[in-house]
């Protein structure tokens, strides 16, 4: 279980996407992009605009066993992307590092890259912006919404 949330707001995953976008362009030029799906597609269109790359692939991976967070099984294959040479795998975090591993596999020629890595992730990734504690779950935009929280004033007029 874990231990703490951070947010991810909209704004600061588009800088983040930004800055690893900047760190690529050191390693590329890309032939294309790989989006782990469903989370590295947000994160690889804001690449691809910065990188000005038009070819895109997906791969989807789903992991069954969350307790675990051990099994994974792949349901479309990167066929576009060969061996993965000359292609920028992007997720948007590694965890276990279970996911990546296994893409990684299916394209060993990929450079890997993802916005946020937690420590056991972290070796399984040549790039990553933000570090974040193993137990702290990543809560990114599309997992949340504003929502109303009522002022401390009224909290403490209904204690009394
Ligand atoms: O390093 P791991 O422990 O494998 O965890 C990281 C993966 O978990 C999340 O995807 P998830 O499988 O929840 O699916 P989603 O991208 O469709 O939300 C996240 O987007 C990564 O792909
Ligand atoms: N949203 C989200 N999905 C995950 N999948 C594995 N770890 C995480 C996390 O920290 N946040
Ligand atoms: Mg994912």
């Amino acid at each position: 279980m874990a231990k703490s949330y951070a947010t991810v707001t909209w704004d600061q995953l588009h800088r983040d996407a930004r800055q690893l976008a900047s760190t690529l362009m050191n390693r590329g030029p890309f032939r294309g992009i790989v989006a782990i799906t469903r989370g590295g597609m947000i994160p690889a269109a804001i690449i691809a605009r910065e990188l000005d790359c038009r070819l895109i692939e997906t791969i989807s991976v789903v992991t069954y066993d969350e307790e675990k967070m051990g099994e994974a099984n792949v349901i479309k294959k990167a066929e576009a992307a060969g061996d993965g040479e000359g292609f920028v795998i992007i997720d948007d975090l590694v965890d276990s590092g279970v996911t990546a591993q296994l893409v990684r596999k299916l394209l060993p020629k990929a450079v890997f890259a993802c916005l946020y890595a937690k420590p056991a992730g972290r070796p399984v990734t040549d790039l990553f912006v933000v570090e974040v504690p193993q137990d702290t779950w990543v809560l990114f935009p599309w997992d949340t919404a504003p929502l109303f929280i009522p002022p401390l004033a009224s909290k403490s007029v209904e204690k009394a």
